[in-house]
C-alpha cells in the first residue's frame, strides 16, 4: 500500500477544477497504456462537483468515454432516479453529457430491482468478479482511479467508524443502520478499495479538517475508515485549505496560490 501524498488547493471550487483536470489526464494516460480504464466514482459534495467540472471542460473529449468502465464505491439503497442516489448525481453532472457505453456503466441496484440490500451487494461483487482479469490477482479489477469523498466522521464510501462492514472481507457488502441517511447502503469494503492503483480522497471544508488529520496521522481504519483507504501505487489526499487546516506544518504541499 502506498503512503499518502497531500495536495492543498485554495478553495473548494479550485479543488474541483484541479481534480477534474487530474482525472481527465489520469484516464487518458490509462487508456493510452492499456486501451481501456476502470474508474470508481464517489457521491457527496466534492465527488459530484468534480464530475460537473469534468463535464464543463472541453478537455473531457480527450477521454475515450466508450472505453471506460464506471463503478461506484458505494450507493445509498434507494430506487433508481432518486435524487439522493450517488448514481443520479453522477449521471446528471457528467454521465448524461458524455458518450459512455451503457453496458460499461455499473450502478449498484436499488430496492426497485426487487433485490434486498444483501442480494444487491452480492450481485455487484459478482459483476466485479466477471470484470476482473488474471493480472488483477483478485476478485475485482485493479481500478485505475478510485475517488472517495470523506465524511466529517472519517467515513469513506459507506464504511462508517466502528461498523461491521469494516471487518468484512467480501468485496461488496450491505450496510444497515448507517449514521448518515439513508440507513441502508451498499459499499465496497476496504480490501476492494485497496485493489485500486490510485486512491484519491477528496475533501473540502473546515468540518472535514479533523477527519483529514486523523486519517493521515493518528488513527486506524476502525476508528477512521479513511485511514484504511490506500491505493496500491498511489494515494492522494486532495484538499482545500480549510480541510487541511488541522494538519501539522510540513504535511501537505500547497498546490494553488
Ligand atoms: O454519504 C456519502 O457521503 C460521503 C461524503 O459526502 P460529503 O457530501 O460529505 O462530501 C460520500 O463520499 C459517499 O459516497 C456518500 O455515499
Amino acid at each position: 500500500m502506498s503512503v499518502p501524498s497531500v495536495l492543498i488547493h485554495r478553495d473548494a471550487d479550485l479543488l474541483a477544477k484541479a481534480v477534474a483536470a487530474r482525472l481527465i489526464t489520469g484516464l487518458v494516460d490509462a487508456q493510452a497504456a492499456k486501451g481501456s480504464a476502470h474508474l470508481v466514482l464517489t457521491g457527496g459534495g466534492m465527488g459530484i462537483s468534480t464530475l460537473a467540472e469534468v463535464a464543463a471542460t472541453h478537455a473531457r473529449d480527450a477521454v475515450e468515454w466508450p472505453r471506460l468502465d464506471i463503478w461506484w464505491g458505494d450507493e445509498r439503497f434507494l430506487p433508481t432516479g432518486d435524487p439522493e442516489r450517488n448514481e443520479t448525481g453522477a449521471r446528471s453532472a457528467l454521465l448524461d453529457h458524455v458518450d459512455v457505453d451503457p453496458a460499461r456503466v455499473h450502478p449498484m441496484k436499488g430496492p426497485d430491482s426487487g433485490l434486498d440490500a444483501e442480494e444487491s451487494a452480492a450481485l455487484y461483487a459478482e459483476e466485479l468478479r466477471k470484470a476482473s482479469r488474471p493480472e488483477d490477482h483478485g476478485p475485482v479489477p485493479s481500478f485505475d482511479i478510485l475517488m472517495l469523498g470523506l465524511g466529517p466522521d472519517g467515513h469513506v464510501a459507506s464504511l462508517f467508524p466502528g461498523m461491521p462492514a469494516l471487518y468484512d472481507e467480501r468485496p461488496v457488502v450491505a450496510v444497515h443502520g448507517a449514521p448518515k441517511p439513508p440507513p441502508t447502503r451498499i459499499s465496497m469494503t476496504l480490501p476492494t478499495l485497496r485493489a485500486a492503483r490510485e486512491v484519491w480522497v477528496i475533501a473540502a471544508g473546515e468540518e472535514k479538517a479533523g477527519a483529514v488529520r486523523l486519517a493521515l496521522q493518528e488513527s486506524g481504519p476502525m476508528q477512521v475508515p479513511a485511514a484504511g483507504a490506500r491505493g496500491r501505487s498511489r494515494t492522494l489526499f486532495l484538499l482545500d485549505r480549510a480541510a487541511a487546516s488541522k494538519l501539522p506544518p510540513g504535511l501537505g504541499r500547497p498546490a494553488s496560490p
